[in-house]
Parts: structure tokens; sequence; C-alpha cells
């Protein structure tokens, strides 16, 4: 009778009541979460199960990718990363999820992503519909063709020319070199050349332009948890990102990028037809001419240019540099390899297969250069969280375990890129021999790599940052020697859905070329 009475006080009490609602809500919940869900019997931590918090965390220690493998070491293959979600260690879930064929839409996680105000059209990185997706690819698909970007290759070696410039500066003053910041201006000035029509000024003014660099440093981390929070948490850590010392700025600049974007569209296009002889053959003109050529057929306004430039900027800028710093310290960390690597490129100087500035043909047609940058992107992809999707209305069977419609599926690049069954019992090494051992064994592994994403939904930039990597890496080889400024430093990783590295401390000399 006394505990009936003091239950009805408790009720009375408005913030009881709702604490014990809010109590029996978990309660319940967790009593589901764990037995009833459709993938209570998918291992994984408890916290995980229960609640999207267990994600936000590892994001929070930048080191997911890691966490993952070793979760997949004490589980198994698939893990139950989330109440709604697994990821699968399997190399065949590659093929499974990323097909091609009544292709997975993705999830939720993109939106915070999203580009606004350019386009009615989402851009292709954000767009989750996978057939909406694949009508707005269409029409710009053959801009990124290999054939296509080669076009470009001048543009390319302007900043190059740049690039090697201040490498030879630093060389003379002996000056310890952070080469992964270079390695990002770089990547952002050849975007400028490519979709702003000038190189913004990274490298000719030794500057990060307009706080770029440092704002994406600073908006990564929020975006990313944002994306991996429920819906309901979003707004929050968004706004709590607006108390981070220097994140006004950080959005300011990044408004600074869009409006880069608006302005060299109209600047280039609205002052009438370009001579023919001044005519650029740039992504930006070749993204223009299908909007003269088809523009209103297709709806493919000034903004969906503009949107294109927009989101390079932010998909191809961190990527690439993360690109160019695997495979130079992947290189300093393996003497042996580095050394095979300048023979191979002194070599095809020497026999005049190798001309400067390198051309993307010949530098292509260098095995080792092609098996070190290869290997580089296996051991650090770009990219290292899950690539989510849905799972497909009839479900999908991952490795025996059954996920029913609806729920998010994924493969992680750094996880399965380690796989022992198809890249060889020492997969955690950096050993790009094992790309030139055997034909079949290769194509086979390169079934398996997922550091362009895969299926419908493969990186549509991936040629520029290809042409980019194969061009320089062996000219900078030729021209310079590279040491780490400390032997025995190990670079840090900062996993925020791009896994960006920092610590490539270098000491840069000229080599002596007979
Ligand atoms: C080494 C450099 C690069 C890496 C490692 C990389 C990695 C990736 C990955 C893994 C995806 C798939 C994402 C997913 O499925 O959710 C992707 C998609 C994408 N990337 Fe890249 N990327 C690189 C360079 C670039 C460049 C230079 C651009 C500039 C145009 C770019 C633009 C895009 C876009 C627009 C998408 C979405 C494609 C679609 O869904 O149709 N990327 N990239």
């Amino acid at each position: 009778m006394a505990s009936h009475a003091g239950l009805l006080i408790l009720l009375s009490h408005p913030f009881a009541s709702i604490a014990i609602l809010v109590v029996a809500y978990w309660v319940g919940w967790i009593i589901y979460a764990r037995n009833f869900h459709p993938l209570s019997k998918v291992p994984g931590p408890w916290l995980a199960s229960v609640s999207r918090v267990w994600y936000m965390v590892q994001i929070a220690t930048g080191e997911t990718e890691k966490t993952t493998r070793r979760l997949h070491e004490k589980y198994g293959p698939v893990l139950r990363t989330s109440p709604n979600e697994v990821t699968c260690a399997s190399p065949d879930a590659i093929k499974l999820i990323y097909r091609t064929q009544q292709p997975l839409n993705k999830t939720e996680f993109y939106t915070p992503w999203n580009t606004q105000n350019f386009s009615k059209h989402r851009d292709a990185f954000t767009e989750m519909n996978d057939k909406r997706h694949g009508e707005r690819r269409r029409i710009v698909n053959h801009v990124y063709s290999l054939a296509n970007i080669l076009k470009s290759e001048k543009y390319i070696d302007l900043c190059s020319e740049i690039f090697l410039k201040r490498l030879d500066a630093f060389a003379t003053s002996q000056q310890a070199v952070d080469l992964g910041e270079w390695f990002q201006m770089y990547a952002f000035d050849v975007i400028g050349e490519l979709y702003f029509g000038r190189m913004f000024g990274f490298m000719e003014k030794s500057h990060d332009h307009g706080n770029w660099i440092q704002s994406l440093d600073l908006l990564m981390p929020f975006l990313c948890m944002t994306s991996v929070a429920p819906s309901y948490m979003r707004p929050l850590i968004l706004s709590s990102a607006l108390v981070v010392p220097g994140s006004i700025k950080a959005l300011k600049a990044v408004e600074t990028i869009g409006t880069a974007a608006r302005e060299v569209v109209s600047k280039r296009f609205n002052i009438g037809a370009t001579p023919e002889h001044e005519r650029r053959t740039d992504v930006l003109q070749q993204l223009y001419d299908i909007h003269e050529e088809k523009g209103a057929k297709v709806d493919f306004k000034m903004g969906d240019i503009e949107q294109e430039a927009y989101v390079a900027l932010f998909a191809g800028s961190d990527t690439t540099a993360i690109a160019f710093r695997s495979v130079f310290y992947n290189l300093m960390k393996n003497p042996d390899v580095y050394a095979a690597l300048l023979e191979e490129i002194d070599m095809a100087v020497d026999d005049g297969r190798l001309h400067f500035p390198v051309s993307y043909a010949e530098a292509s047609r260098l095995p080792l250069l092609c098996a070190c940058i290869k290997e580089a992107l296996r051991v650090h992809p770009g990219v290292q969280l899950i690539l989510p999707r849905i799972s497909p209305p009839e479900g999908l069977e991952l490795c025996g375990t059954f996920v029913p419609p609806g729920y998010t599926v994924g493969v992680n690049g750094a996880v399965v890129h380690f796989d022992k069954s198809v890249f060889g019992p020492d997969a955690d090494q950096y050993r790009p021999s094992r790309w030139l051992e055997d034909k079949e064994k290769a194509t086979n592994m390169d079934r398996y790599m997922l550091h362009f994403g895969a299926g419908t939904r493969t990186c549509i930039g991936k040629n520029i940052s290809i042409a980019e990597i194969h061009k320089l890496v062996p000219e900078v080889l030729r021209k310079f020697k590279f040491e780490m400024w400390d032997q025995d430093a190990q670079w840090k990783t900062h996993n925020f859905w791009f896994c960006k590295q920092t610590g490539l401390k270098v000491k840069v000399t000229q080599r002596k070329i007979c």
C-alpha cells in the first residue's frame, strides 16, 4: 500500500514521470535489440547492438578502421556496429553490396555532406537513390574518362612545375618540409586548374589559401560524427560545432569555396564566346560544353557545373593528398623498394622511355611505379569507413548471416584490403612486388580493391588522381631524394571518413644525376 502511494507521488511529479518513461523505453529497447531484433544474432560489442553511440565514440577516436579490424578478428566476418548496421569483412561481400545489377541505395549517412543551393539535383556523391544517381551521372560520365582527363595534362604539368620549384627551394635551404601539407596544396591547385581555370595560389604563395585546408580539417570530424549519429542527434552535433574555436571561420571558408565556384563559372562563360585559340580543354570547359549542347534537354544548368566544381574540391583534394602521402611514406619506410623504383625510373630516363614533364602514357608503362602506387592505395585507402548501403527488398546473405531488407550494410576498404586469402599471408606489409608476381593473381587482387569504391558509385574523379599521381611521383623521385626528418618517426592517421595522415616531415635533397 505504501509503495503504491510512493509510486503515485512519483508519477505526479512531471520530471520523475519522464525519467521513468525514458528508463522504461530504454529497458524495453535493450531487451528487444539484444533478443528479438532481426540483427540480434549478429555478433559485436554490446553497446553497438543497442545504440549508435558506440559508432560515434569510435569516430571520436579517429581510429575506427583499427578497431573494426580487431573486432572482425574477435567476432568473425559479420559484425554489428550499430543496432541497424552490419559491416562485412569478406571480400566476396563487395560484389553483393556494390553490385551493378539492381544496385543498392546509399543510406542517410550521406545526407550531411549534401551540397546545397547549386542545383535542384543532388550531387553524385550524396544522391542516395541509385536510379536518380545513374540518370545524372550519365550526363557527365564521359568528361571523366581517362582520355578526356588527359586533355588536361598540360594544366597538371603547370602545377607540377611550381611544386618542383618549391621542392628545389627546400632542398637548397635544407629546411624540414611537411610533405603531406604540400601534397594537399598541390592537389587543391590541380583542381583549381581543371575546374576553376587557374590554380588557387596555394603553391605560388606557399600558404593555405583562404584557410581551406584548416577549415576542412576542422569540419570533417563534425560532418563525419553527424553522419553516423541517429537523425534526432544531428542538429545538436552540427550546432555543437559552432562553439568550437575557429568553427565560424571554417564555415565561412567553406562558403567562400562555394562563392568561388559560382564566380568562376559565371566569369568564364558570361563574357561571350571564347576565341578558339584561347579555349581551354579542362574539365570546366567540357562541362560547359554539355550545358551548351544539351543543357535544356537533360536539365544541366550553370548551377550543375558549379556543383561539379564544388564537389571536386571536397572529394578530390584530401583524397589525392592522402594517396600521395601513402606512396612517399611507404617508400621512405621501405628503402629496398625505394631503391628498386629509382632504378626503374633512372633506366627509363636513360633509355629515352621517360621524358619531362612526365606524361601519363610513359609513367603508366613503368611496372614497379604502378605497383608502388597501387600498393600504397591498398595499405592506406583514402576512405576508411564502410561505404554504407541499404539492404535490398529481398534481403542479403552475408557469410551465412541473413540481413533483412532496409538495414545498413557495407564493406570497409581498410579491412578488406588486408584479407590474407586475397592479398597473401603478408597482406599487412607494404610489398609492391605482390602486384608483379603473377598476372592472374594481380587481376584477382584488383577485384577486391575498394580504394575508389565499387559498382555504380565508383569514384568519378579517379582518373584525375591517377593521372596526377603517376605523373608527379616519378618526376620528383628522379630529381630529389626524400628522407624522414626523424628516421624513426611514424605518421599519425585521423579517420573521419577520409583517413588523413599527419607527421610527414621530411628532408629533401637534390639528387646528383650523372
Ligand atoms: C586518390 C583519390 C581519390 C580517392 C581515394 C577517392 C575515393 C572515392 C571513393 C571510395 C568513392 C566512393 C564513395 C562511396 O561509395 O560512398 C568516391 C566517390 C566519388 N569521388 Fe572520389 N576519390 C578520389 C579522387 C576524387 C577526385 C579527384 C574527384 C573529383 C572529381 C572525386 C570525386 C568523387 C565523386 C563525385 C564521387 C561520387 C561518385 C558517384 O557516386 O557517382 N574523387 N571517391
